[in-house]
């Protein structure tokens, strides 16, 4: 099969979040089951563009509304990332450093969805399917269902990937003219609520949903933002498929971004040398438990509860324990994060900002890592601590919840039922009472690090839904 993934973001290309590093593998791991996935995304100014090779495959003019863009898509040239790489180059709109974040987002992810349409309909063939990724991409199955120009595409079947329902591009419909042309009585596919909502109309009009874990579909139909009924009614074509993660990128044995590498039989040692690594760049005690957390400062992760419950930990806990944190989000989260600094010198400290190499030091140094997630549609960081040998402290909920088992349970985290200071802290003073146990923490760390999260089944799992 020909599968056409669209993303706004692809690692290593560009990633803020899991979107990235799962358009990143899903498609390689497509291709090694025989398929011809592709990848097709904008073309941000990124130092993958500069540092690679490309050639041009098709030049062309978008229409916006009333303005006409150039495009100029790009193939990289050498297969290296196991996926066939398109950029999308439109100067002015997508040449940037960011990703997102710009208060013409709408403008630069339409004209983006509309190039890439004009392109596939100049293709001879007709790939067998398109893979949209989030709400950047939402307007594509309403594209190809609706508009006069994309008539014959109409046969193409387009799936939607919900990595995260909290987000869905709506725009106002003074904007409903960037569209190209369609019969006005099919307007209402585009729309919930008052605004044109990419999500909601992707939900609409893709001929499948998946979610990202089995148990966030079930969430989505009481939280998902606003979208909760358009999904319970659109339930019949939806399925949950659980992400995996990309086992190359994430080997502790052979991760180049480690000081040290480490199997399950130099689990010992090599989780040693990589906790001393990171306690001596962040002066803290290698002696001593090392709670960690990584990802976006947002309420969605919980990371407003997070200067409570670690001004507590440490408190409560005089020198008994380390916290690193690395992320960036919310300001106010960082500053009240940076804050708690002068308090608790060789204990706790933070790095704000994104480091994609920091983050693999850490999962492969710390002991825990804390996911106190509001809302977690598949989440990925558990799945990596998993295969460095770091025990995941979750919230059930979401795709934490189809992941991680108590120790309680006989399983191999920490779970925990709701955000809350008070579970997040109980849940760091059992991780503490278990790191006392030696013998225990390695047998459950040897567990997991044999557990197989990897794409295999997932990819799969996607092929058998491309083919219903
Ligand atoms: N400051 C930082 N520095 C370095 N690396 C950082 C970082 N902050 C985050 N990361 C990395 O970004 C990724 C985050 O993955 P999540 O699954 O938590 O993603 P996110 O919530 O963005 O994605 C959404 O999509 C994914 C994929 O479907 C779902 O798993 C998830 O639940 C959903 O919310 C991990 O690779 C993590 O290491």
């Amino acid at each position: 099969m020909e599968i056409i993934h669209l993303s706004a973001e692809c690692y290593p290309i560009a990633k803020v979040g899991g979107l990235g590093d799962v358009v990143g593998a899903l498609p390689k791991y497509q291709n090694k089951l025989g398929h011809v996935a592709k990848v097709v995304m904008p073309a941000y100014q990124t130092k993958f563009l500069q540092e690679n090779e490309f050639e041009v495959c098709y030049d062309g003019w978008g229409k916006l509304g009333f303005q006409n863009f150039p495009v100029r898509i790009f193939r990289e040239k050498t297969n290296k990332l196991g996926f066939d790489l398109y950029l999308v180059h439109i100067a002015g709109l997508m040449d940037r450093e960011k990703v997102y974040g710009y208060d013409d987002d709408t403008e630069r992810f339409l004209a983006y969805q509309i190039a890439v349409l004009d392109w596939i309909s100049q293709w001879e063939h007709r790939p067998d399917v398109i893979h949209c990724h989030d709400h950047h991409t939402g307007l594509v199955p309403f594209m190809t269902a609706n508009c006069v120009q994309y008539r014959h595409l109409s046969q193409i079947p387009t799936v939607l990937t919900i990595h995260n329902a909290q987000y869905q591009g709506q725009f106002g419909w003074d904007k409903l003219h960037y569209l190209p042309a369609f019969d006005a009585w099919n307007a209402g596919q585009l729309g919930w609520k008052d605004s044109i909502n990419p999500l909601a109309s992707a939900i609409k009009c893709a001929w499948k949903i998946t979610t990202v874990s089995p148990s966030y579909l079930d969430e989505i139909s009481y939280n998902a933002n606003g979208l909760e009924s358009l999904l319970a009614q659109e339930r019949g074509k939806s399925v949950g498929i659980l992400n995996g993660i990309d086992n190359e990128v994430w080997n502790p044995a052979t991760d180049p971004m480690l000081p040290k590498n480490f199997a399950i039989r130099t689990l010992e040692n090599g989780k040693r040398a990589n906790k001393e690594a990171l306690c001596s760049v962040f002066n803290l005690n290698a002696d001593k438990p090392l709670f960690t957390f990584i990802g976006r400062l947002v309420g969605e992760k919980g990371a407003d509860l997070l200067p409570e419950i670690f001004y507590h930990a440490l408190n409560n806990n005089r020198g008994e324990l380390n916290i690193l944190v690395l992320g960036s989000g919310d300001p106010e989260v960082e500053t009240r994060l940076e804050q708690l600094k002068p308090s608790f010198p060789g204990n706790y400290n933070t790095y704000i900002g994104y480091n994609e190499q920091l983050s693999h030091q850490i999962y492969a140094g710390a002991d825990f890592l804390l996911m106190p997630s509001r809302v977690e549609p598949c989440g990925l960081n558990q799945m990596y601590a998993l295969r460095y040998g770091t025990i995941p402290i979750v919230r059930r909920i979401g795709g934490l919840k189809d992941t991680v088992v108590d120790i309680g349970d006989g399983g191999f985290g920490i779970c925990h039922d709701q955000s809350s200071v008070w579970d997040v802290g109980h849940a760091i003073w059992r991780g503490m009472e278990l790191f006392k146990d030696k013998k225990r923490s390695k047998e459950i760390r040897k567990f997991m690090m044999q557990l197989d999260h990897s794409w295999d089944r997932a990819a799969q799992q996607y092929i058998d839904l491309y083919q219903i």
